[in-house]
């Protein structure tokens, strides 16, 4: 079968699929090829860098490592760093398409490692079939990570690759696909019985599937509880039975029963669990209404699942159904997994992956579904179920506690099965840490999304006819972000939606207005009078010919001093909001206090506690030039007028970004916050527009949200030119966020 045809097996939906498949590729090919660099992490800008970082500095490095290795996790950056190795011969669910095809998926969990625990990755993929060369070439990475991830390579060669690896090197070697989907599958199962109230211990369960991920779901699921004789298990040449001669390898026969079943249909029959590691659609509507009561379907091959939910549900309403996929409820996937697993093995210095490891990564995610939503959860999630129960029995992928609640159990279980060669002291202190780490990276617009997708509304698009904004538009309805409304004219926008090859129908998922020539004036005038509840204009001409209707028809907040644009940029080492980047050429002291709070309030609907800084020329009362000044009669105001806010000022950039170069010039009493400011307010637009767009450009990769503006009576955001659908996209959600009730 080939790799098309396999994909498109399962697919239901010909037009968002396509649609899926155009989107994906564009993904991956721009801005920049493929998903992952190669970043440095230290200045090699002088002589002096040079003499440092290469040679003669280079040489100290090298020989305290050589004195004793375990100083490489001090001096370099093995200690943070995982091959992902993979030889191609089990990629997803579409087989054997080698290692150069699989190379996409290893760019992807390295993706994965980086942005949800902050793990750096090496993506291998070797051209290798022979269990004892691959292990060869594996275990000659030793000096290069501090752990090994293999990932999709079959079974049964897989089992004896990790098994002699993890005998060979002392760091964490761990086949994904076995142990990762092995732990999620085992937790799903734990909490899914709960709740349909089944013993473990006397459950029937049957499998369809045989491979690596099956045979160690399967073994941890024997080791939770799951009775050996009732678990019955499929393959691709049909039922594991005692006597069967063909393809029957240990770990199959391990599983085989004396039995006359022979089909999958028949061993789902009064079967209380289903789990799926195989293939597309092997499991019928039919097969599901036969099994037992309240049944259980964990449908995990990707990317089309053995069955999928709807089909199930039909079948069968009191199932409840899991698949890999992050299009349903209940995801189980292994990225629930690796990035924290190894968050905690690096961090403890693990020597390997223990069983012990493994089980409390278990408990932690079985745990943590749950546990009570907090406040970042249910905004990251906001309008979605996240009780306990049928559609919940597994935490979401971008459920911010993860990390928090599985690297510190792996690093403790680690200290306790002896693996641990560098134990954590202070087990709070490493929470914190790692709670620190996930909120200042993936997860800045999630809050904003769901208030959007909790409350959808009707949101115009002022250049309803560009090309961007409608690609843009398809995203918001299919994500069900707002109701858009498109201003232009009619012919014109449908024209170019089908130019495009988009999906969105007039009515249907979008309203249209007719409007010729000023379509901005058309947009405010509908926001003024209550017939959209949001604008989105700015994708052509100048800010302040949108800004000039923005002023005449919306007017200002009641209380607001001001109008100001606020950009974001979303960096490495954390977001930084920037303001005012638009409006005002030299904010009076008033004006500068006015915008630190609108700008503070803003930042809140990221989730984010703002913690501002004036930036200045002068630091601490250093200049007494009239701009100086400015700045600190503003921090003045602010002092007096909302003394619960977090500011400094006024203070250098490189001041508000570290406290101990503030803390060179702090004097006695001057009011400071600790680490880094989130919002920079600039003394006059031009520093605030020039920061953000060398910031932008410089940083290469940032995310940018905006402009934001700040302090009208209504939610309208001016875009730029060179906004792309992105953008769109995401101050869409933002001008839902912002709406506020009558
Ligand atoms: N959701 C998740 O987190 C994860 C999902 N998976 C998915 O699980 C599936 C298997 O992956 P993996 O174990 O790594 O791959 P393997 O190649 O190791 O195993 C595939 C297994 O599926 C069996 N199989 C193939 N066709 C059928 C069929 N028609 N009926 C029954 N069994 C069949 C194969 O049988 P035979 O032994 O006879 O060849 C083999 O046992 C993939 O779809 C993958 O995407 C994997 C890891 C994680
Ligand atoms: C998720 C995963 O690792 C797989 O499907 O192979
Ligand atoms: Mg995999």
């Amino acid at each position: 079968m080939s790799t098309e045809s396999s994909l498109d097996s399962g697919i239901q939906e010909p037009g968002k699929d396509a649609q899926l498949r155009a989107d994906a590729l564009d993904y991956h090919r721009s801005p920049t090829r493929g998903k992952i660099e190669v970043v440095a992490t230290k200045p090699l800008s002088n002589q002096r860098d040079l003499s440092l970082a290469y040679s003669p500095g280079v040489a100290y490095a090298c020989e305290e490592i050589a004195a004793d290795p375990a100083m490489a996790a001090e001096y370099t950056s093995r200690g943070n760093l995982v091959a992902v190795i993979s030889n191609g011969t089990a990629v997803l669910g579409l087989g054997n398409i080698g290692p150069l095809a699989s190379k996409p998926v290893m760019e992807g969990k390295g993706c994965l490692f980086k942005k949800f625990a902050g793990v750096d990755v090496f993506d291998l993929e070797l051209a290798e079939n022979d269990p004892d060369k691959l292990i060869d070439a594996i275990a000659m990475l030793e000096p290069t990570v501090g752990g090994i991830n293999l990932e999709d390579i079959k079974a049964p060669e897989c089992f004896y690759i990790e098994k002699k690896l993890s005998e060979r090197m002392k760091i964490p070697v761990f086949h994904d696909d076995q142990h990762g989907t092995a732990i999620i599958s085992s937790a799903a199962l734990l909490n899914a019985l709960k709740v349909v109230g089944k013993d473990i211990g006397s459950v029937k369960l049957a499998a369809s599937g045989a491979g690596a991920a099956a045979i160690a779901c399967l073994d941890m699921m024997v080791s939770m509880g799951v009775k050996r004789e009732n678990i019955f298990v499929t393959d691709s040449k049909g039922v594991i039975w005692r006597g069967r001669e063909a393809s029957m390898e240990a770990n199959k026969a391990r599983f085989a029963q004396e039995t006359e079943a022979r089909t999958l249909a028949d061993i789902v029959r009064d079967a209380d669990v289903f789990l799926g590691c195989s293939t597309a659609g092997v499991l019928t509507g039919e097969m599901v209404k036969t099994m037992a009561d309240r049944p259980v379907i964990l449908a995990l091959a990707n990317p089309e699942p053995e069955i999928r939910p709807e089909v199930a549900k039909a079948a069968r309403p009191d199932c409840i159904v899991a698949t890999g996929r992050s299009d349903y409820p209940n995801q189980v996937n292994n990225v629930l997994c690796f990035p924290y697993i190894f968050r905690g093995a690096l961090d403890c210095g693990a020597t390997r992956i223990t069983e012990e490891m493994k089980l409390a990564c278990v408990s932690a995610i079985a745990e943590l579904t749950q546990a009570e939503a907090n406040d970042a959860v249910a905004a990251a999630y906001a309008g979605q179920d996240l009780r306990f129960g049928p559609d919940y029995i597994i935490p979401k992928p971008f459920d911010p506690r993860l990390m928090a609640a599985i690297a510190p159990s792996v690093a403790a279980a680690a200290e306790a099965s002896g693996v641990a060669a560098r134990p954590i002291t202070d087990m709070d202190a490493y929470r914190e840490r790692l709670a620190a780490m996930i909120y200042h990276t993936s997860f800045f617009m999630r809050p904003v999304f769901a208030k959007a997708r909790a409350k959808p509304r009707r949101v115009a698009y002022a250049e309803g006819f560009d090309a961007r904004v409608l690609r843009a538009v398809q995203t918001v309805v299919d994500e069900g972000l707002a109701q858009p409304v498109l201003i232009g004219r009619g012919p014109d926008i449908e024209q170019a939606i089908r130019d495009a090859g988009l999906r969105m129908r007039r009515d249907a998922d979008y309203t249209l207005v007719e409007c010729g020539d000023d379509t901005t004036a058309c947009g405010t005038r509908l926001l003024a009078s209550g017939k959209v509840d949001a604008l989105i204009c700015g994708m052509q001409g100048s800010y302040d010919s949108h800004l000039a209707h923005v002023q005449r028809d919306i007017g200002l907040a009641p209380g607001a001093q001001v109008m100001a644009a606020m950009n974001a940029l979303v960096l490495d080492k954390g977001t930084l909001f920037i303001t005012d980047t638009y409006v005002n050429d030299q904010p009076s002291a008033e004006e500068l206090a006015a915008i630190a709070r609108m700008a503070s309030e803003e930042l809140r609907q990221f989730g984010l506690e703002p913690k501002a800084a004036l930036l200045s020329h002068s630091i601490f009362g250093s200049s007494s030039r009239p701009s100086a000044q400015r700045v600190r009669e503003a921090r003045e105001i602010l002092a007096r007028e909302a003394p619960g806010l977090d500011v400094i000022g006024e203070v250098h950039g490189d001041a508000a970004l570290d406290e101990n170069i503030r803390a060179i010039y702090l004097p006695d009493g001057q009011p400071n916050f600790e680490g880094s400011a989130n919002l920079l307010v600039m003394p006059s637009l031009d520093s605030a527009n020039i920061l953000f767009n060398v910031l932008k450009v410089s940083s290469g990769k940032g995310v940018t949200v905006g402009p934001i503006l700040l302090g009208a009576a209504k939610s309208v955001h001016i875009l730029s030119p060179s906004a792309t659908v992105r953008r769109i996209v995401n101050m869409t959600a933002l001008a839902v966020a912002d709406v506020k009730d009558a």
